[in-house]
């Protein structure tokens, strides 16, 4: 694999970028669309690796999916009975933890697998409290194997989902069709990434879902239909966030269209923490503009519930004029790769001083110098690579391509807002 020579900004960054949509709302709408009542039409579905995988995964099941033929973006979901079949997750972590749930209702053995570095991402709660459920399971890690009974009893499971909020939606999700409903019920420490609860549960009760969420770390979702939905899907603003983060990063201003009022993903925070570093925000209708300070401050927060944004904001942090203490996110350990190690041996073997704490990182000026970004085949280290590359001349990402996980035009897109001339 050829490495990708970050660009560098020889001036602050001016651009606008438009943002595919959300792979979390995606995925979920891909779901609940193949349990639905009805066809469904996903309007700005996003288009990339964990979620054509999702859509995969439901076609080998035996849901209808097919992208209209001169828009990819708009795809029409016909439900149908749930067979068997194999299951490909590739190294998304909503097809690991929400296709299972899914798969106890197939009329058919669904085996799950995936790549190789997925093997040590958990997914061994979500398969015990399927098997608390009623649920037949042989394996408690990828490969694994769901004997789908064409029905699942369901009721009530009590879980850790500390290491991921994927465990509590993934069985939410599938919960209305079982035949008891689920409730679930988390003990241990917090719940990471809260939004992602939250737009689970928003998008059940927005397809007719009863879910009672009154009680503190209890979802109980009652038995009955999901209505089919005629959807617009909203940009991806964590995947906003790192084209945000370039005009951070340059003293130059972005801005993404389309940017939500309302929204549960979490990615809408990436605003405010910019804000806190020094940038300025404005809103014109629904155009969103960053503007970046001179000087790029530190920051000290807790990103438990917005640990997808990490990459992002650490490479803002290596290149800021203070130090910065990021907290709450020891389950970055079981992302797509060991962030917090990925992070640190990175941004150090550019120069920086970044240390692992027990639950997130110090960072600490330094002067950066060229060298090669390792991405660890995920898609936020390689884009954080590129971040840092915009001020840091020399930076080569190696493999840039880990980007397609949830954003294949993302070469191209960052090449067209630092270097505009330069397009064919
Ligand atoms: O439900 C979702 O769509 C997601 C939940 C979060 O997972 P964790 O709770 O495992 O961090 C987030 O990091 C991931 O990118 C997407
Ligand atoms: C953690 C992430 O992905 P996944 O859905 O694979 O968990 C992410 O996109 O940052």
């Amino acid at each position: 694999m050829d490495s990708w020579n970050a660009p560098v900004a020889t001036a602050p960054i001016s651009a606008t970028v438009i943002v595919p949509g959300s792979k979390s709302i995606t995925n979920r709408a891909f779901v609940l669309a193949a349990l639905a009542d009805g066809p469904s039409t996903l309007r700005g579905v996003l288009r990339s690796r964990d979620t054509d995988l999702m859509a995969d995964a439901l076609r080998t099941m035996g849901a209808e999916v097919t992208a209209d033929a001169t828009d990819p973006t708009t795809v029409c979901v016909v439900p149908q009975p749930l067979t068997g079949g194999h299951v490909d997750c590739g190294l998304a972590g909503t097809v690991m933890r929400f296709i299972p749930p899914l798969a106890a209702l197939a009329d058919g053995a669904v085996t799950v697998d995936g790549d190789e570095q997925m093997r040590t991402r958990p997914v061994d709660v979500i398969l015990a409290a399927l098997t608390d459920l009623g649920v037949e399971i042989d394996g408690v890690a990828l490969p694994f194997t769901i004997a789908g009974r064409g029905s699942a009893r369901g009721g009530a499971v009590t879980i850790d989902a500390s290491a991921s909020s994927q465990f509590v939606s993934g069985l939410l999700l599938s919960a209305a069709r079982y035949d008891e409903g689920v409730t679930v019920h988390h003990v241990g420490k917090p719940v990471p990434s809260q939004p992602h609860v939250e737009m689970t549960l928003d998008m059940l009760r927005t397809a007719g879902v009863v879910v009672d969420d009154s009680e503190p770390n209890t979802w109980r979702v009652a038995p009955g239909p999901i209505g089919a939905v005629d959807r617009q899907i909203e940009p991806d603003l964590s995947n906003a966030a790192a084209f945000l983060a370039a005009a951070a990063a340059t003293g130059g201003s972005v801005s993404v269209p389309s940017w939500p009022t309302h929204t549960t993903q979490p990615g809408a925070q990436i605003v405010d923490i910019l804000v806190e570093m020094g940038a300025t925000v404005t809103r014109a209708d629904s155009v969103l503009t960053v503007t970046g300070p001179q000087t790029l401050r530190g920051l000290t927060a807790d990103l438990r519930d917005v640990g997808e944004l990490t990459p992002t904001i650490a490479a803002l942090c290596a290149l800021a004029e203070s130090e910065s203490v990021l907290s709450g996110i020891a389950h970055l350990r079981g992302h797509e790769t060991d962030r917090l190690a990925a992070l640190s041996t990175e941004i150090n073997r550019l120069g920086g001083r970044c240390t692992e704490t027990p639950d997130g990182l110090h960072i600490v000026p330094a002067p950066l110098t060229p060298g090669t970004w390792h991405a660890y085949a995920d898609h936020r280290m390689a884009t954080a690579g590129a971040i840092i590359g915009l001020r840091v001349p020399g930076v080569a990402v190696d493999d840039i391509d880990s980007t397609s996980k949830t954003l294949p035009d993302f070469p191209a897109m960052w090449r067209a807002i630092v270097d505009p001339a330069a397009l064919p």
